[in-house]
């Protein structure tokens, strides 16, 4: 099966000012000077958007949001439309983030909505699922995502760009990531629950793993079956911890 080219996002979280705008410069400069064998993606936070965009122009990086609304507009304060992030200058959105279905009670149902309104708006859409530390002691891991994945793709996806991400919610920030041999079991489910959803359209879209990257297990994470790129947090921080995962992949 011909693998699509690798992605590695940034995923800034709440962090960043623009002071931190000297980092993107950094990542843009690096990868003008050595280009990556991989797409690369950075997505601060929606006040840098469109800052970052003038700092990326012209060069390799591409720009995603965290987030966005279902809605095209309206009453819903502090919230962002995915053609206000297209607007801004972002090309990509990450849904379904576990910490906003944990943190907002973000549902399968709402995460599948959003990527309508996603595509509706021109974004490609990175949408996360993962199981909890409870569900893998259980034993459920493999249920779990195939469950969100069912919920959480919409079938207008096939023919789309798109891309699913794969974050055990237990190695988020905890410096722990599943074995190999747990990674490379849960993205042959996941690609199955993809096609299964959508058919073809579920057969390349690159599933990414999200949690606990870092540029000392980039490498071997990145070489796992069906693993097709990087969800990166803290890591992506910093350009120079950031180009040690894209050099890996
Ligand atoms: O931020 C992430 C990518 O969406 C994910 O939560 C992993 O965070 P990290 O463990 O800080 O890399």
């Amino acid at each position: 099966m011909k693998q699509s080219v690798k992605l590695v996002a940034g995923n800034w979280k709440m962090n960043g000012l623009g002071a931190s705008l000297g980092e993107a410069e950094a990542l843009k400069q690096a990868l003008t000077e050595q280009a990556a064998g991989c797409r690369v993606a950075l997505c601060p936070p929606a006040t840098l958007i469109e800052r970052m965009a003038r700092v990326l122009a012209g060069g390799a990086v591409e720009l995603g949001g965290q987030d966005c609304h279902a809605e095209a507009s309206g009453a819903f304060t502090g919230s962002v439309s995915a053609e206000m992030l297209t607007d801004a200058g972002a090309n990509l959105v990450i849904l379904g983030h576990s910490e906003r279905r944990t943190g907002f009670g973000e549902t399968d149902a709402d995460v599948a909505a959003k990527t309508e309104a996603a595509l509706a708006a021109g974004l490609e859409p990175i949408i996360c699922i993962g199981e909890t530390l409870a569900e893998r002691e259980a034993g459920q891991a493999i249920e779990i995502v195939s469950h969100q994945i069912a919920g959480s793709l919409p079938l207008s996806l096939s023919g789309k760009a798109f891309a699913v991400a794969y974050e055990p919610v237990w190695a988020i920030g905890t410096g722990l990531t599943p074995t190999l041999e747990q990674i490379e079991e849960v993205h042959a489910a996941v690609r199955a629950a993809m096609v299964a959803r959508l058919g073809e359209g579920g057969r390349t879209a690159p599933i990414l793993y999200g949690g606990s990257v870092k540029p000392s297990n980039a490498a071997e994470i990145l070489a796992v079956a069906e693993v097709g790129g990087a969800l990166v947090g803290g890591a992506s921080l910093k350009a120079a911890d950031f180009l040690g995962i894209i050099r890996a992949a």
